[in-house]
């Protein structure tokens, strides 16, 4: 950024929308910085206490210091969009909250970058509305469906479902320790501002678990349906990731036609923040070529 321009923040770009679409009418917050004449929007995973500042806060200012526009969008849920309990497929709820939040801010096009539940719903949007995608960029997430290698739930869901059960500090920090592969960079001021945001939304806990007794299988399996996504896809895992396991990455790279994979060592479940400065560049750089 130079040093005329300020740097994003949450609260200066926090924004809200009502959006009527499909089965939806509901209001949604998003964040929106930058003023480029291309779009990127950045979709959070379903940890308790998520929400698109939370995930890409590494990520948000160089992506609008090179030109582009960024909407975090938060998913009905989750932070400050209003509550939902989904008895259906949460991977297409999210597209559909997606397409009215575009449509109510009139913007035809975009690009995707989705973390885990945020990158199954960048697919299921890219399923359905494919001419309104650029470049697709999937982390820790894309489809879901059962691991051949990896028993499921993984480790770190059963850690993620006990904090929406018992939002305690000790069952958010057993789950936070494991999102990374090198926890020194994890703070109690980090932690302390994720249990903040837990805690003022009883609701959405509430809400997630009847979701999950409703069904279990919130995030379907696209792996029959990749193969129709035209969109360039950058495909990005961390080889620990104890939450999604690599082999969806594979399964992912196997059926998207237009994909590759990066891998990164020493990485969990949260690449654009554990490598934010490589995770940028190597963003940045594909969506420009
Ligand atoms: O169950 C799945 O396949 C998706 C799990 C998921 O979305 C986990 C995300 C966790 C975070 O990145 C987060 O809460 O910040």
């Amino acid at each position: 950024m130079t040093a005329h321009t300020v740097e994003p923040s949450e609260s200066s770009t926090s924004r809200f929308a009502h959006i009527r679409t499909g089965e939806l009418d509901l209001r949604l917050h998003y964040n929106d910085a930058g003023e480029g004449r291309e779009t990127v929007v950045m979709l959070h995973g379903s940890g308790p206490g998520a929400s698109g500042w939370a995930n890409f806060n590494r990520n948000v200012e160089p992506l609008v210091a090179a030109g582009y526009r960024v909407i975090l969008m938060d998913c009905p849920g989750w932070s400050k969009s209003d509550p939902v309990v989904c008895r259906g497929s949460r991977s297409e709820l999210n597209a559909t909250a997606l397409r009215g939040l575009l449509d109510g801010l009139g913007i035809e096009r975009v690009h995707l970058i989705g973390n885990s539940m945020g990158a199954h719903s960048a697919v299921a949007f890219a399923l359905a509305n494919p001419q309104r995608v650029g470049k697709l960029v999937l982390m820790g997430g894309g489809t879901g469906g059962a691991s051949p290698f990896v028993p499921m739930p993984t480790e770190g869901i059963k850690l993620l479902q006990a904090v929406y059960r018992e939002p305690t500090i000790d069952n958010l920090k057993k789950m936070m320790n494991i999102f990374v592969h090198d926890t020194s960079n994890l703070t109690e001021e980090l932690f302390q501002t994720r249990l903040d945001n837990i805690l003022a939304r009883q609701d959405h806990l509430d809400n997630f678990v009847a979701s999950l007794a409703a069904n279990p299988k919130q995030f379907p399996d696209f792996g029959p349906r990749l193969g129709e996504i035209a969109a360039p896809t950058l495909v990005i895992w961390g080889r620990e990731d104890r939450f999604v396991p690599l082999d969806t990455g594979l399964r992912l790279l196997a059926g998207i036609p237009n994909a590759e994979l990066h891998v990164f060592n020493r990485c969990g479940h949260w690449a654009q923040w554990e490598h934010a400065d490589k995770f940028n560049r190597m963003v940045l750089d594909f969506l420009r070529h």
